[in-house]
């Protein structure tokens, strides 16, 4: 055989490998679970290529996972004969990176100054946790179809160095040695390891095999040679529901997430029919890795099966962009397993099983809304502005997410997001036919607009809008359950008769007023109005229907977007002593100072960016000198 060949592990392999073996120190037991599902994957893979190439699996057609462990070498042994290895696909998956995803995510964990277990938990760091456990690793592979000679030796302390070799290895598939580290110990027991493995692994399609013990006696007994199989080894979804445990639920959940909390919820369905096909899908209850990074080249979680054999990772084919959080399994009868995913993307089968699945996902949000209030507010704390994005994605299911949603409001309960739109309506007065909100950065900037002040004065609730998604929102939910939704800030305020004729007599009065302040804004607003909005704020801005919100325009300049600019309209309230001083000061007084002030507050208060920031601050100190 050849002499071992030293090389180097990529920078970021080595980050990984810091990283891992630092942060996930109490959490050293998942390295069984990583490697069984690597194990796992395997031998799904060789299933898989087996259908096109059934010379493959010549000779040992029975797939399966082998633990053991040796007391005297310190070593845990990792083997299964599924696809296994060539030389170049050892280099290029166990010594590289090849995903941007963890690209961006150490890039993300190195900015945040903080290892976060469980992120990095269900990142599946998979084969790197060994070295949680071990102080050397020692791999031994070759894959499927190749020669005997073909075999391949990886070993590595993890510190920036393996060596790779030549070996004869008589039969395919992988075996991963863990050397343990010195006070690793205790995982060298047959019932340390059964425990791991029905805790984390039971659900794994292929048995998990362990040396039997033989019976009677104390301790650990002498194996008989023979193996056992430790896990029920079937495909969780093909079972009968009524058949499974929350725990077997959960269990599943956590190693097909790579999560360490339980999930929030689930819906497991059979649909037979001239199409027949098995979901099983999952909630979780913090964010995904993915869906915080907004991802969309590296979705993992919700498998395509296709008559139990796993196909591809198909998230993007199999939900919509903004349930990207969901984990799963879809298996499918009647899919041709030589699918590749282009076909996929036009099939018309895997459309009718999308729409099911989606209706599955929402059913399931809808359930706890009106079932578990405490975990749905768990659900739309992480989840819910990215459901939000299917307001605008998906048409035909607007009004059931619109449903969902829940927002701040001027009757809520402070910044709290529990408001929902039919909370709202039921709360409506007699007569009103609108759904007001307003929008702004910030919950503070939203609950302070001036814009409120009318609405507060006649006990009309108004929703408070902060996220950055509901601007681009607001813009595709434009009525609910027949109301209109409209902004505070936008257009004419309906007034009943009695208000409406006062406003008219207000305006007559403040005419003159009126007049000056257009004379001394000039080119600066396209309108100067007096206002019904205003109670104890001397001004604000007013747009047209179509305009964009002032601290959404700022947003979208601010990310490289060219905006038409666009004059604001301001509206003054003439009962304020400061709106007053525009007429009381004379010409060689501070009106023009004052005006501008008026305008530029109401521009600072609905978040919009002041074109020129260093004469503001020169006029307000000519006022407050004055
Ligand atoms: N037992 C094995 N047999 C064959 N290939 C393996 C085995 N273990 C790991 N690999 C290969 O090494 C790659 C890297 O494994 P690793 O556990 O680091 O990440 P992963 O499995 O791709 O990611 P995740 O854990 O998120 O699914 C795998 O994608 C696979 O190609």
């Amino acid at each position: 055989m050849s002499t071992p060949e030293t090389r180097t592990f990529e920078a970021e392999v080595a980050q990984v490998l810091h990283l891992v073996t630092h942060s996930l120190y109490s959490h050293k037991e998942i390295f069984l679970r990583e490697l069984v599902s690597n194990a796992s994957d395997a031998c799904d893979k060789l299933r898989f290529e087996g259908l096109a190439n059934p010379d493959l699996m010549s000779g040992d057609g029975e797939l399966h996972i082998d633990v053991s462990f040796d007391e005297k070498a310190r070593t845990i042994t990792i083997a299964d004969n599924g696809i296994g290895m060539s030389r170049q696909e050892v280099i290029e998956n166990i010594g590289t990176i090849a995903s941007s995803g963890t690209r961006r995510f150490l890039a993300a964990m190195a900015s945040e100054q903080k290892a976060d277990a469980r992120l990095i938990g269900q990142f599946g760091v998979g084969f790197y946790s060994g070295f949680v456990v071990a102080d050397r690793v020692t791999v031994l592979t070759r894959r499927a179809g190749d020669p005997a000679d073909a075999g391949v030796k990886w070993e590595s302390d993890g510190r920036g160095e393996y060596t790779l070799e030549a070996v004869e290895r008589p039969q395919r598939g992988t075996e991963v040695i863990l050397h343990l580290k010195e006070d690793e110990g205790e995982f060298l027991s047959a019932w340390k390891l059964r425990e791991l493995i029905h805790r984390y692994s039971d659900h794994v399609a292929f048995p998990i095999r362990m040396p039997k013990q033989a019976d009677g006696g104390e301790g650990e007994e002498a194996a008989t040679g023979e193996w056992e199989t430790i896990n029920s080894a079937s495909a969780l979804w093909t079972r009968s529901k009524s058949e499974i445990t929350d725990e077997e639920y959960q269990g599943f959940y956590k190693s097909l997430g790579h999560d360490f909390a339980d999930p929030l919820a689930w819906s497991h369905n059979r649909v037979e029919g001239n199409q027949s096909f098995t979901t099983l899908l999952y909630l979780p209850s913090q964010p995904p890795f993915d869906v915080m990074m907004g991802g969309r080249d590296e979705r993992k979680g919700l498998k395509l099966y296709i008559k139990r054999v796993f196909v591809m990772d198909a998230a993007e084919e199999l939900l919509p962009h903004y349930l990207r959080f969901v984990r799963g399994v879809v298996d499918a009868d009647d899919l041709p397993l030589n699918v590749s995913r282009e076909l996929l993307q036009q099939n018309r089968q895997l459309e009718r099983i999308k729409a099911s699945c989606t209706k599955r996902v929402l059913d399931l949000i809808e359930s706890l809304a009106k079932n578990e209030p405490e975990k749905f507010a768990t659900f739309i704390k992480a989840f819910g502005n990215t459901l939000k994005e299917g307001i605008g994605e998906d048409t035909a299911n607007r009004e059931r997410i619109a449903k969902l949603l829940r927002f701040a409001s001027t009757k809520g309960d402070g910044a709290a997001k529990s408001v929902s739109l039919d909370d709202y309506i039921g709360r409506m007065a007699d007569g009103q036919d609108t759904i007001w909100y307003v929008t702004a950065d910030s919950h503070a900037a939203a609950a302070g607009s001036p814009q409120l002040e009318a609405f507060k004065a006649r006990d009309i609730e108004v929703l408070l809008l902060s996220d950055r998604i509901d601007e681009w929102m607001l813009g595709y939910l434009r009525e609910y359950d027949g109301r209109k939704l409209q902004s505070v800030a936008k257009g004419e305020l309906p007034l009943d008769e009695e208000a409406k004729k006062q406003q008219e007599e207000a305006a007559k009065q403040a005419e003159p007023l009126v007049a000056r302040l257009k004379e001394l804004l000039g080119e600066r607003v396209s309108d100067v109005r007096v206002s019904a909005r205003l109670t104890d704020s001397p001004s604000c801005l007013v747009l047209s229907e179509f305009d964009m919100a002032p601290h959404f325009a700022r947003l979208m300049r601010e990310a490289g977007q060219e905006l038409p600019e666009s004059k604001p309209t301001l509206e003054v309230n003439p009962a304020h002593p400061l709106v007053q001083r525009v007429q009381s000061e004379g010409d060689e007084g501070n009106a023009g100072d004052i005006a501008a002030l008026l305008l530029e507050q109401a521009e600072i208060a609905a978040g919009a960016q002041l074109a020129d920031p260093a004469a503001f601050v020169q006029r307000m100190n000519r006022v407050l000198l004055g």
